[in-house]
């Protein structure tokens, strides 16, 4: 069998042939090892937009012939792009009619569009492979179901395809959704600590420096895993000695925000991760320490975000509830060892150089861990060994995937909406990210919108964050503004207009047009408007929610959202209840909305 390797492009102007060789005799062994080879493609083809776009449920689709010809593969690009199922059979065309998908992950309908289901039943594919079902409760089986409900044969791995090959095949799909794993099963985000450390196990001189231990091979592998994560997180000790800029510089795409824990705040005035024109730093701590250096900061634009209690389990309870999929630790062995024994780290990457510097006081990769014995040592499960330059990188994890044991469905399997969210018993409906319930309540979601121009004709904006970001700098008679529009509107998906859109206002503030403030709620309104008008499957969403109050539960944007103990001002959740107000007929359309109108 041949099988092509990790290739970036996901779209093949002819099929690939990847012919099964077995014979009749062995046909149940060979078409177990097609299917596991095709389940791990789809998952390593998955993990394709890592580091170029915010992690986010991974998905991949291969599309292979009843001849075991791939026809096709797609993947998803961002949160808000077209589903991998969606370019897969787009790849496959004709050759779709008859054929086998294979799916790392049962598709999310978060969008009430079913745009994957469709997509696959209409081409004509007969048989779905699914290697794991969706982790989160809400859309748990249920595109299973609806494929099922549809005529097609739909085959879970590990309730369907039981063998040590396909369990294989099931792990590479764990594994390649494990952030979305850990977000499904715990509270907190999937962290991952990073260390360079010498051959004799120092991350530092007795002086504290650092500067380098690793090769640039290895540095620059590092700037890949900073990629493929949400926020890096160092201790205050570190912001004090290297004073780090914690960028991902891999030549573009996504990059992570910094977060710095510090108890005392007794940090640097000047520092790297003060400066904010590419990305945003956040710095936690205890409440109520040195409040003048924090509103001084805060005057720099780095967010502050107090805790009462500040430990690692408590921080990362704060960015799970923020959305945050994956942590990246590059912090010193005291914070280390903090996080280590509140049971948050759940991974390591080792980098261990072959060099000596000595120091009985040089500090270690993790601090104290109060051990006596042997017996207690954390063992790492799945190690890895890779040589990076002159380096060896040792990974393993500190504790398993939490595996999603697979359940033999019941006859009326999960529901389309979280039967425990309905709205007729709660009284709040939170919505913040698109995975989540009510995702398709998010600015985010990939609904484009036609809205009319300047001059009456109507141009089509993928979504509703595009329209958003782009009408900061409309109307400002300077070329680089209209640039702005114009790259913000052509952006691959809403987070990439999102980060556009706000880089641009942080850098350029005086490109932004000059009554932005006053007018960014009415913007919003008709933007939204126009998005609950035009796809009747949301308008009834946000009709069945009647008579409950919409808050988006972004714990940080204090204006859109519904900040972490309910201070934020919610005008997301407000302007949503105000266009369900108009739609049951409860208000008519106002002419222009204002914050002091809602
Ligand atoms: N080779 C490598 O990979 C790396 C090397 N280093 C090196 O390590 C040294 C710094 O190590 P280290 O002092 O351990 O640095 P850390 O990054 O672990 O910082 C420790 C600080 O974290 C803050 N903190 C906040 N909450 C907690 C908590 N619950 N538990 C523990 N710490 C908390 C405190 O900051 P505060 O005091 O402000 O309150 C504390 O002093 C430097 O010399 C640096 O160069 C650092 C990172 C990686
Ligand atoms: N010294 C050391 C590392 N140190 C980590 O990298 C940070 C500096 O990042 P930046 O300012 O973005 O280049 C530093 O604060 C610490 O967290 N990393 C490594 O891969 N290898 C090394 O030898």
């Amino acid at each position: 069998m041949v099988l092509f390797s990790g290739t970036k492009s996901y779209f093949y102007s002819s099929p690939i042939v990847c012919k099964s060789t077995a014979s009749n005799s062995n046909h149940s062994h060979a078409a177990h090892s097609l299917d596991s080879a095709y389940i791990k493609r789809a998952a390593q083809i998955a993990d394709n937009s890592a580091g170029f776009t915010s992690p986010h449920p991974n998905f991949g689709c291969v599309i292979a012939t009843p001849s075991g010809v791939v026809a096709g593969e797609g993947y998803l690009y961002a949160q808000g792009t077209k589903a991998a199922e969606v370019l897969a059979v787009e790849a496959a065309g004709s050759f779709s009619k008859g054929s086998t998908a294979y799916l790392n992950m049962e598709p999310g309908d978060c969008h009430g569009d079913q745009s994957a289901v469709s997509a696959l039943v209409q081409a004509g594919i007969t048989r779905v492979v699914v290697g794991i079902r969706h982790p989160l409760q809400h859309l748990h089986g249920n595109a299973i179901r609806s494929l099922r409900g549809q005529g097609l044969q739909v085959d879970v791995v590990g309730e369907d395809l039981k063998s040590k090959i396909m369990e294989e095949a099931r792990k590479s799909c764990l594994l390649v959704n494990a952030p979305l794993i850990h977000r499904a099963t715990s509270r907190v985000p999937f962290s991952v600590l990073k260390y360079a450390m010498t051959l004799d196990g120092k991350i530092a001189t007795t002086s504290g420096h650092a500067a380098w231990i690793s090769s640039k091979k290895s540095r620059n592998r590092v700037f890949e895993l900073r990629g493929r994560s949400d926020a890096i997180i160092v201790g205050g000790n570190t912001v004090r000695k290297d004073n780090p800029r914690l960028t991902a510089r891999h030549g573009g795409g996504h990059t992570p925000i910094r977060i710095v824990m510090t108890q005392t705040f007794n940090l640097p005035e000047e520092a790297n991760l003060w400066d904010i024109s590419d990305v945003s730093t956040i710095v936690v701590t205890q409440r109520g320490a040195r409040r003048s250096f924090q509103k001084l900061l805060a005057s720099k634009g780095v967010e502050v975000v107090e805790f009462d209690i500040l430990n690692p389990r408590e921080v990362m309870e704060y960015f799970h509830d923020r959305g945050y999929l994956s942590i990246l630790w590059e912090c010193g062995g005291t914070l280390a060892a903090s996080a280590i024994s509140s049971g948050v780290i759940h991974k390591v990457f080792a980098f261990v150089a072959p060099k000596i510097i000595g120091g009985k006081n040089a500090p270690s990769p993790v601090g104290e861990l109060g051990m006596v014995e042997m017996s207690q040592a954390l063992d790492l499960i799945d190690v890895c060994f890779e040589q990076v330059g002159p380096d060896m990188l040792i990974s393993g994890f500190l504790q398993p995937v939490p595996d999603l044991v697979p359940v033999i469905p019941s006859e009326d399997e999960t529901f389309a909406i979280d039967p425990s969210i309905t709205p007729y018993e709660s009284r709040i409906i939170f919505f913040y990210k698109t995975w989540d319930p009510y995702g398709a309540f998010s600015n985010f979601s990939p609904h484009p919108i036609q809205m009319p121009d300047g001059s009456g004709a109507y141009a089509t904006w993928s979504s509703v964050e595009h329209y958003y970001q782009a009408h900061k700098f409309m109307g400002v008679d300077e070329p680089m503004a209209k640039d702005c529009v114009e790259k913000i509107k052509s952006a691959k998906s809403p987070e990439e207009a999102a980060r556009m859109g706000r880089s641009m206002q942080k850098q350029r503030p005086d490109l932004v047009r000059s009554d932005w403030e006053g007018l960014k709620i009415d913007v919003m309104y008709r933007a939204l408007k126009c998005k609950f008008s035009i796809y009747p499957h949301l308008q009834s969403m946000l009709l069945s929610t009647a008579g409950s109050v919409l808050v988006e539960a972004s714990p940080h944007d204090l204006f859109w959202g519904g900040g972490r103990e309910g201070e934020g001002l919610n005008y997301l959740g407000r302007l949503l209840m105000l266009i369900r107000s108009e739609f049951l007929g409860e208000c008519s359309s106002p002419s222009e909305i204002t914050c002091e109108a809602l």
